[in-house]
């Protein structure tokens, strides 16, 4: 299975989400890609401390080597395909090659999992087209929610359906909408709330993981609660609901015309 871990808004946590489910889902013994899909600024490489790796994901996207000669095998099991920081690197990859680079390997493994840029340009169609299904990074704040809501309904276009969404960095003072809010904006299930968590941010400091860095940690406890809803029952369907007044919710909606 192809995951593309995305969200509309930036900075919410789609590369510690992508590192910390990939290292979960490899601890429920399941073989994991992981591939640092944010060509222009790369940053999954740093969590497995293979930014500086070559040949990267670059040297695959410009035709200089095979994809198999750009995977490493990291210590907590997870295979990575990273991506350098060089803007040179960047100017020669064909973001074009990447569904043939993914589907080349695919099937060596139980789960790819690709961490997408921010946003709803090119390379994220690229990404969307290449995926079985979208798992969306939000924040409980509007503007994340606004954004996701126009991802997932670019993904549907491209025939992506939803997984579901993380619920990342709660307890934040964001002035935060709840979860019931939020499924009823994307139409899509929560399926894991990640805490506010400084071992976050400890763990990015030393280039790992969340998970490696201190697994008891409440956002290690998240995303392996999430990785075993994920290696466990991997379809998750959208709900729709009803709505009876004009609450904040149905103004959102009306404003995006959903
Ligand atoms: N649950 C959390 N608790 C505390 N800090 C977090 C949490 N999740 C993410 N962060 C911090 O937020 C920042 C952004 O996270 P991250 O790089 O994963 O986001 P991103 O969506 O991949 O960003 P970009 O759009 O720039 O690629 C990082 O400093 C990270 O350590």
């Amino acid at each position: 299975m192809i995951i593309t871990v995305a969200s509309g808004k930036g900075g919410v946590g789609k590369t510690t989400t992508s590192a910390s489910l990939a290292v979960a889902l490899s601890k429920f013994g399941k073989k994991v890609l992981a591939i640092d899909g944010d060509i222009s600024m790369a940053n999954l490489g740093i969590l497995f401390n293979m930014e500086k790796k070559k040949p990267s994901l670059h040297e695959v996207l410009s035709g200089e080597v095979d994809v198999r000669d750009a995977i490493y095998r990291h210590k907590t099991g997870v295979y990575v395909l990273p991506t350098s920081l060089s803007l040179e690197g960047y100017k020669k990859s064909d973001i074009d090659l990447l569904p043939d680079v993914v589907n080349e390997v695919a099937d060596d493994f139980d789960y790819v999992i690709i961490d997408a840029p921010a946003g709803l340009n090119r390379e994220m169609a690229t990404h969307l087209a290449v995926a079985d299904r979208l798992l969306l990074v939000v924040t409980p704040e509007m503007f994340s929610i606004v954004d996701a809501v126009r991802l997932k309904e670019s993904a549907e276009m491209a025939g992506t359906p939803l997984m579901g969404v993380v619920l990342n960095r709660v307890g934040r003072d964001f002035g935060e909408l709840g979860r019931d809010e939020i499924e009823m904006l994307i139409k899509g299930k929560v399926l894991v709330e990640v805490p506010e968590d400084e071992s976050v941010r400890a763990a990015a400091l030393k280039k790992m993981s969340v998970i490696e860095y201190r697994e008891k940690s409440p956002a290690s406890q998240a995303y392996m609660k999430l990785a075993s809803m994920i290696a466990g029952d991997p379809i998750y369907i959208e709900e729709e609901k009803v709505f009876k007044k004009e609450s904040f919710i149905d103004k959102i909606k009306r404003f995006l015309k959903i």
